[in-house]
């Protein structure tokens, strides 16, 4: 199998060279640019048999006023990436958002759930993963949320330097997921993939929480004074709306995995090599 990896140094491409190996061949923005056709076509050559496609446009709230390049990189350059690995045979791995839900749901969103995003990120990703699906190349979707790693720009990295900082801090207690460590959701992926599953799948961690339950530990594991107090998300404006409820039921992964590993244990695991 020949394996091309689409943005290494973003915070998954960095777990999936970690979980590949060193001799990975990796292609980072801006020799492949996902808005320009000619460069997917210049790395994705016949002889490559599997591309896991790390790039996307992921700032939730500069999305809303940059939609176009928003959809341009999450959803019609998917559509650039698919068509080429179904002409040279290849098989896509691409990763989804649970933003592509409405949040109104008291249970588990199942893969099959209708898309309704609330924000412009959530809309593009959507675009994304319906073009996916119309362009007929053999694809193994995995939904995710809340992504995490010691690397990059992320939720813990941000929370733990915060705490480092400042003596107080409000967090909203009004929107529940389920995190996801980046090296964890690349193991998974792989799994998946070695066990020849195609389709569209969920993969997280295990357990869920809202955001003021994540920083909560976050803090406590950091060892940091910094006493976090819930809020509303109206207390915590941001441009973009996000789902209030956007657990991903992982029924299926399990079935074929086993049970995910509770977020507080992947956490604990990050954070004792946060960097
Ligand atoms: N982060 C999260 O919480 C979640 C992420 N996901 C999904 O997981 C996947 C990986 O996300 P994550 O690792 O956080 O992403 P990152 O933002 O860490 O990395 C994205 C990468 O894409 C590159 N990129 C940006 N624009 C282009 C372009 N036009 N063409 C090619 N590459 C480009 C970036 O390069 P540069 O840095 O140079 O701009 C960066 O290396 C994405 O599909 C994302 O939607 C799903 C749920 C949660
Ligand atoms: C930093 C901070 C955030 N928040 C809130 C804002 C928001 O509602 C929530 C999450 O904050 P962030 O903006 O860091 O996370 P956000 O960018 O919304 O994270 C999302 O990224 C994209 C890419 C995804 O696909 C999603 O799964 C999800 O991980 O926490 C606070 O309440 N207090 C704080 O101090």
């Amino acid at each position: 199998m020949t394996t091309l990896l689409i943005s290494p140094d973003g915070m998954l491409g960095r777990a999936f060279v970690e979980a590949l190996g060193e001799g990975i061949t990796g292609v980072s923005y801006p020799q492949i640019d996902l808005t320009k056709p000619e460069t997917i076509t210049a790395h994705l050559t016949p002889g490559v048999t599997r591309v896991i496609n790390c790039s996307a446009y992921t700032d939730v709230d500069g999305a809303e006023t940059n939609e176009a390049l928003a959809n341009a990189i999450n959803g019609h350059g998917v559509e650039a990436l698919a068509k080429r690995c179904r002409e040279i045979g290849a098989t896509l791995i691409h990763f989804g958002t649970d933003y592509v839900f409405d949040g109104n749901a008291t249970k588990p969103y199942p893969v099959s759930a209708p898309l309704a995003p609330q924000g412009a990120y959530g809309r593009s990703k959507a675009l994304g993963e319906t073009l996916l699906r119309e362009s007929g190349a053999q694809h193994l979707y995995v939904r995710t949320s809340w992504l995490y790693a010691p690397w990059a720009k992320n939720f813990v990295r941000t929370i733990a330097s915060l705490a480092k900082t400042k003596s107080e801090l409000k967090v909203v207690d009004d929107q529940r997921g389920r995190p996801t460590s980046a090296e964890h959701l690349a193991r998974t992926t792989l799994a998946l993939s070695e066990r020849g599953k195609r389709g569209t799948w969920h993969v997280t961690d295990g357990g869920e929480c809202s955001w003021f339950d994540f920083a909560r530990e976050i803090v406590r594991l950091g060892g940091s004074s910094c006493v976090v107090h819930p809020c509303t998300t109206a207390e915590f404006p941001r441009p973009a709306k996000r789902p209030a409820y956007s657990v991903l039921d992982l029924a299926e992964t399990e079935s074929v995995l086993g049970a995910m590993p509770d977020w507080r244990e992947n956490l604990a695991s990050v954070m004792a090599r946060l960097e």
